[in-house]
This record gives structure tokens, C-alpha cells and sequence, in this order.
């Protein structure tokens, strides 16, 4: 195979997983959730002096989101071809994809609550948020 096919087939494969991740946003709600929080995440951490190491640990926690949420639309897609009709296991299968979505959130949302917790409890001191004196 000579280098020229070599490159092609690599920039066939991109364009297959851009062409899923195009799917994503098409078909699925929750992609659209998931963006706006990751640039609520990316502005906090712009706005709140991330040292390098938080960036990574929110990086590595936003990619688990949106990796899970690929596979969770992949079983979708799969379980419908394979089960059209209602099957118990079809839904057992399609529950437990959307529970992998589910636990990636909440290992997301704990990361960014010890990450943003600590920076933001100051700021709810200020007067604007002394709404109970
Ligand atoms: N073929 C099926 N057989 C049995 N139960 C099913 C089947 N398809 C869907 N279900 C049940 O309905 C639920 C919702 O399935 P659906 O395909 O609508 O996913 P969804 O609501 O679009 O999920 P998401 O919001 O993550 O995209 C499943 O979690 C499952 O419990």
C-alpha cells in the first residue's frame, strides 16, 4: 500500500468520526446540554485561575462526558437496528448506556465542584450574596 492510500484511508476515518459527531448534535438534546456546559466549564476556568493540573483533571472530565454520551447514542443507534420492536433486554441495554452517561456526569460534576468550590466560596461572601442579613 503506498503512503498516498495510507494517508487517504486516515482522512476517510476523520471524516467518518466527524460525520458521528455531526450525528450527535443531529439527533441527540443532551449533546447541546453538554456543550453549553463545557464552555460554562471552560469559562470558569478562564474567569477562576486554573493552574494546569485542574485544567487537565476538567479536560479528562469533559471528554468522559461527551465519550460517554458517543457510545450511549452508538448503543442507541445499534439497539434499533438490532430490536426495533420493544425487547427487554433492548431497553436493559439502552438503560445501561444511558447510567454510563449518568455516573460520567457526576464524576464530571464532582470534579468541577472540588476544582470550582473552593475559588468560588469567597465570592459568595461579597455583599450581592448576602441576601440573608
Ligand atoms: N426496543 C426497545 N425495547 C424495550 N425498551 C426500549 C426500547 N427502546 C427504548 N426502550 C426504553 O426506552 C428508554 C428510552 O429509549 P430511547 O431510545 O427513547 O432513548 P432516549 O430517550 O432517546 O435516550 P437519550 O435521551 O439518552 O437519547 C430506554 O432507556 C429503554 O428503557
Amino acid at each position: 500500500m503506498g503512503l498516498r492510500s495510507i494517508v487517504q484511508r486516515r482522512v476517510a476515518s476523520f471524516r467518518f468520526a466527524f460525520r458521528g459527531i455531526r450525528f450527535l448534535f443531529a439527533s441527540q438534546v443532551h449533546a447541546w446540554i453538554h456543550l453549553l456546559a463545557t464552555l460554562v466549564v471552560i469559562t470558569a476556568g478562564f474567569l477562576l485561575r486554573t493552574t494546569t493540573t485542574e485544567w487537565c483533571l476538567l479536560t479528562l472530565s469533559i471528554g468522559l462526558v461527551w465519550s460517554a454520551e458517543a457510545f450511549n447514542t452508538a448503543v442507541e443507534v445499534v439497539v434499533d437496528l438490532a430490536s426495533p420492536q420493544h425487547h427487554d433486554l433492548a431497553g436493559r441495554a439502552k438503560d445501561v448506556a444511558a447510567g454510563a452517561v449518568l455516573l460520567a456526569s457526576m464524576s464530571a460534576a464532582t470534579v468541577g465542584l472540588i476544582v470550582f468550590g473552593p475559588k468560588l466560596l469567597p465570592h459568595l461572601n461579597a455583599p450581592a450574596f448576602r441576601i440573608f442579613e
